[in-house]
């Protein structure tokens, strides 16, 4: 059905189609000019009091009301123009490709119920195919000439497979739903699983990248339950395609004029249906940053470890102004296109009518002139209705196959990035130990950063030293820290274990030889025993080493105070669960990374949330565990540096100095510099 609006809106959001700010000249994203006045408030979208509205308005809750440009989405919330893409013509050429993911998907989760559920449907719809053949048979017998004994004589043998045909219906309708029932779950999980193992396979660096994130939540939010709901609206259509064959056949019997009238009656609806899930599913994709912006601050409103800072900073009502705002962006869309939707189903259904009535006008026209005899009329009218209705539900589940297809589509699109972006497939296992490391000219960029985070490192690791990676904050030495632990891949120069390029590794067998102690580390839900023992999970090792590396990491003293030692469940969202201090956290990732015992100890800033005596005690383990192992020592705490058998200074991502402790304060650089002040600082303090 031609709409004008539609048509404008296939390659292009039109101006009411975007959320109010996103129509922007610069394709989504305002220009310097357009910006300020698109962004609202100067302060970036915080109200501050003044900004606030002038009249005073407050919503129920008490809070301000927003109006107008204080809506206004950011260009960064504003989601790609991917929106405009999704054509009906172009999900159209998609479809058959994701019916056949989505049918794989189903068939490797559940094969018995697949073929269950298909067989059982399809059966369904011929017995109701069947049954509505009957139903001519009976009107024919009852509706001719003759006595009355003899019409229902004649009418007995369609009634009786009308009534079994009934029944059948009922049951293997029945045992299709018990089927599905158990297919739909199956599908679900695994179209979730799938995600997941797609998602911690991908390159750590594409956690960086916003357009993979975007695409993430949106295969996360839908996905999973759009791949089982195409499946049974898949079948739900065939089901009823079957039984629109058959009443089209009756109907081209009966008069081959019936036929297209009947066609022509379910456009409309056909038409207003995928209109409809469009409209949805584009309004999905503009909110999508609307909505990811809203949880994260949802979460750090609700959440136990900012409710501190939340306080302290007095942030509330700003937090709570920030989120009202984006509720009311999300709110206003979607009234908007719902509005939109019911108005696309209201044109729908009265063009259906009209249809219709021309349908059974032209039936009332062949009766009246006598073209059609009576019996043959009531045969036909019963056919119109039953096909009307089949034609309907096949518009309602090809929508739904639309529509879902549409999600399904993301979830797809989003399996097929993550599976470009996935760490290459495994290839040698890297040797169980080394003798040395070296980096030879190593350069890696973040994804869209515009200055290579390190920059043609040189470096060489010998096993038994221990290494010290200092520099400003931001000069790249965590980069560098995972880039040695094979985190990530460097985009030039190479990474090499005795010689060996570390690329042609399976990458988990390299980060296999390595423990890393991180600058943030995970706080991980779990009990104390198993926040040490997760260093090397499949480890069979018992209480007595847990223990041992929770003494080296100067955990095992305050686990034993905690109310259930190693049993304790860190986590207060657990019953009798405890949380730590960061220091005590910190130890527990020290400890962690005893007890997985690897070949390279990497230890980004382990005691910058250690107290002094904790700290002296960490650095004189660190160097008895060096003992034939290679540590990799960051830390801003020059003292601890000094030890060190070489330094290698950062600045700016570059290597700009490098030696001994001696050496370097004898150069007099950046190193010597770094050191002296901080020990004046000691000295004056
Ligand atoms: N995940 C990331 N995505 C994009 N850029 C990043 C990311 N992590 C770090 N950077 C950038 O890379 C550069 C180096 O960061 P890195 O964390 O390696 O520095 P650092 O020397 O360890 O800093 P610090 O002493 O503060 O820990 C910085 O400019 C930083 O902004």
């Amino acid at each position: 059905m031609p709409d004008a609006d539609d048509t404008k809106t296939a390659d292009a959001p039109s101006a009411d189609d975007r959320p109010a700010a996103e129509g922007s000249a610069s394709g989504g994203r305002p220009t310097s000019e357009e910006r300020p006045a698109a962004e609202g408030p100067a302060s970036g979208g915080r109200p501050t009091s003044e900004e606030r509205p002038a009249d005073g308005r407050t919503g129920a809750d008490g809070e301000p009301e927003f109006t107008g440009d204080e809506l206004a989405v950011p260009y960064w919330l504003a989601s790609s123009d991917e929106a405009a893409n999704t054509s009906f013509l172009r999900m159209a050429l998609r479809l058959p490709r994701l019916l056949r993911e989505a049918w794989l998907l189903a068939w490797r989760a559940d094969p018995r119920a697949t073929a269950a559920v298909m067989l059982l449907q399809i059966t369904a719809g011929a017995a109701d195919a069947v049954g509505m053949i009957s139903v001519v048979g009976v009107l024919d017998g009852l509706l001719r000439e003759g006595p009355t004994p003899e019409r229902v004589r004649a009418a007995l043998p369609s009634l009786l497979l009308l009534v079994g045909a009934g029944a059948a219906r009922s049951v293997l309708g029945s045992a299709a739903a018990a089927a599905n029932g158990r297919l739909t779950p199956r599908v679900t999980q695994a179209a979730e699983m799938r995600l997941l193992v797609l998602t911690t396979r991908v390159d750590l660096s594409t956690f960086d990248d916003p357009a993979w994130r975007d695409a993430l939540q949106r295969a996360d939010a839908r996905g999973p339950n759009a791949a089982g709901q195409l499946v049974n609206q898949a079948i739900q259509l065939i089901t009823n395609l079957i039984g629109l064959v058959a009443a089209a056949g009756v109907l081209t019997v009966l008069h081959p004029v019936l036929l297209p009238l009947l066609v022509l009656a379910a456009v409309p609806v056909g038409w207003a249906a995928v209109r409809s899930a469009r409209l949805g599913h584009r309004r999905d994709l503009r909110l999508i940053a609307v909505w990811r912006r809203k949880y994260m601050l949802a979460d750090l409103l609700a959440s136990r470890e900012s409710a501190p800072e939340l306080r302290a900073f007095t942030l509330r009502s700003f937090l709570l102004a920030e989120v009202r705002k984006l509720l009311t962006i999300a709110a206003d869309e979607e009234i908007r296109v719902s509005h939109r939707q019911v108005r696309t189903t209201l044109v729908g259904a009265a063009l259906g009518a009209v249809a219709t009535g021309l349908t059974y006008g032209t039936l009332l026209w062949l009766l009246w002139t006598g073209r059609m005899e009576l019996a043959v009329g009531g045969a036909a009218a019963y056919a119109i209705n039953l096909g009307i209705g089949k034609l309907r539900q096949i518009a309602l589940a090809a929508m739904q196959i639309f529509e879902q297809g549409l999600y399904f589509a993301d979830f797809q699109g989003f399996c097929d990035l993550s599976q470009a972006r996935a760490e290459p497939e495994p290839g040698g296992v890297a040797p169980p130990s080394f003798a040395g490391i070296e980096l030879r000219g190593v350069t890696f960029s973040y994804p869209d950063a515009e200055r290579p985070a390190v920059r043609d490192v040189d470096l060489t690791l010998r096993r038994g030293e221990v290494i010290a990676l200092v520099g400003e904050n931001g000069s790249g030495k965590s980069t560098l820290a995972a880039l040695l632990a094979g985190l990530y891949r460097p985009q030039a120069g190479r990474v090499m274990w005795d010689g060996a390029d570390v690329a042609g590794f399976d990458p988990e067998s390299v980060r296999e030889r390595v423990a890393v102690v991180m600058q943030e580390p995970t706080r991980w839900p779990f009990s104390a025993r198993e926040n040490i023992a997760i260093g090397r999970h499949d480890r069979a090792g018992g209480e007595a080493e847990v223990q041992a590396a929770a003494r080296a990491g100067d955990a095992h003293e305050f686990v034993m105070e905690l109310a259930r030692r190693y049993e304790t469940m860190l986590s207060r969202h657990f019953i009798d669960g405890a949380d730590l201090s960061g220091g005590q956290w910190q130890r527990l990732a020290v400890s962690r990374a005893f007890y997985r015992d690897a070949p390279l100890l990497i230890c980004d800033e382990p005691t910058a949330n250690l107290d002094a005596r904790a700290e002296h005690d960490v650095y004189q383990r660190l160097r008895e565990l060096a003992e034939g192992r290679t540590v990799v020592l960051i830390t801003h705490r020059m003292a601890s540096v000094r030890e060190a058998d070489r330094i290698y200074v950062l600045d700016h991502g570059a290597v700009v100095e490098q030696g001994g402790h001696d050496e370097l304060m004898a150069a007099g650089g950046i190193y010597a510099q770094m050191f002296t002040l901080q020990a004046s600082a000691y000295q004056s303090a």
